[in-house]
């Protein structure tokens, strides 16, 4: 699947003198989740409202769907849009059904369907009472209820799982790793990393409203080439490196780890490396950790990078 869901074109945002949002371009297809990251004040939120129509931009074309989110009869087609704000707020002297009913009704949607999601986010039990009784994290899983709500076909989530327990929270990702093999395109705005990486097929980094980095993982491992670690039980220290002598350029010692010898490399060492002490009899263990998503955060948004991206029109972006 490869339908465009959301594509901006050169998208810029003023609010009054403060430029949210320097001109940008990207698109999300049908079944693709991007991560969307950054500093507080970075124009997370101005993209989003954007996106949903909200916000007008400044310049430049958004599309959502296919057409521009603020034309004439845009609401008919924004019925396939899910969105969780960041501070979500209901009418609290309403039960967590009506809630869901109310805004069944506002899409178009059955009872029937609300039900189905209190069951899915596991409310059904507290559904009778009112939402100012309910905790952060059920309100949150009511929020999320509303956003599914009708299969939308464009998700946008602003921080999530804010107030999720571990168990609420992998019973979300579930629910958006579903949605996204049914063709809804995601976007997912978090300050919380872990545990986010195997849910997102791409990320966006954006600093000051511009955007320093897009691509999939793989790619921002190759374009930022931080180093991977690897672990090795079975062999000494001196022994690695008579062994890997050559193939450890730039490669730094760690301290050990529970026997373990640890030492990062270069990604472009990583597969010789790995394949010469695979061949190694005296190996018991060997483990490679990959730059996580916050590793890559913190390259991009480190002050030399982001300071170099502000003077790249437009950001340093590899689309
Ligand atoms: N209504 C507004 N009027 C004036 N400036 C605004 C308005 N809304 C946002 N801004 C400014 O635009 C910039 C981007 O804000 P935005 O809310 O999009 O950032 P964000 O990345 O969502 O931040 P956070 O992570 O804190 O939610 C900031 O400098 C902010 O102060």
């Amino acid at each position: 699947m490869n339908d465009v869901i959301v594509d901006l074109q050169q998208v810029s945002k003023y609010y009054r003198n403060v430029q949210a949002l320097h001109p940008l371009t990207m698109s999300v297809n049908a079944g693709e989740a991007l991560g969307l990251f950054g500093h507080n004040g970075a124009g997370k939120s101005t993209l989003m409202k954007l996106i949903l129509g909200v916000l007008a931009s400044t310049s430049g074309e958004v599309k959502a769907l296919g057409h521009c989110p603020r034309s004439n009869g845009a609401h008919e087609y924004r019925r396939q849009f899910g969105y969780l704000p960041e501070n979500v707020s209901f009418y609290d002297q309403l039960t967590g059904r009506e809630v869901l009913y109310y805004f069944a009704k506002l899409k178009g949607h059955t009872k029937v369907h609300a039900e189905s999601l209190l069951e899915e986010v596991n409310l059904a039990p507290a559904a009778n009472r009112p939402v100012k009784t309910y905790s952060k994290g059920m309100r949150q899983r009511l929020g999320l209820a509303q956003a599914f709500l009708g299969s939308p076909k464009l998700l946008i989530l602003d921080e999530p799982t804010v107030g999720l327990d571990p168990v609420a929270t992998s019973e979300f990702y579930h629910m958006v790793d579903r949605l996204k093999t049914e063709g809804c395109a995601v976007i997912l705005c978090s300050h919380v990393l872990p545990g986010i990486e195997g849910h997102i097929d791409r990320a966006m980094i954006l600093s000051k409203g511009r955007k320093l980095a897009l691509g999939s993982l793989d790619e921002l491992r190759a374009e930022a080439a931080l180093p991977t670690e690897i672990m090795v039980s079975g062999m000494a220290e001196a022994e690695i490196k008579t062994l890997l002598n050559g193939q450890l350029t730039a490669s730094t010692w760690l301290p050990q780890d529970a026997g373990r010898e640890r030492f990062t490399i270069t990604s472009d060492h990583k597969l010789a490396v790995m394949k010469r002490l695979l061949a190694q009899d005296q190996i018991q263990d060997l483990q490679l950790k990959q730059p996580s998503l916050e590793d890559l955060y913190h390259f991009y948004l480190s002050s030399t990078h982001s300071r170099s991206a502000d003077t790249v029109s437009g950001g340093a972006t590899h689309e």
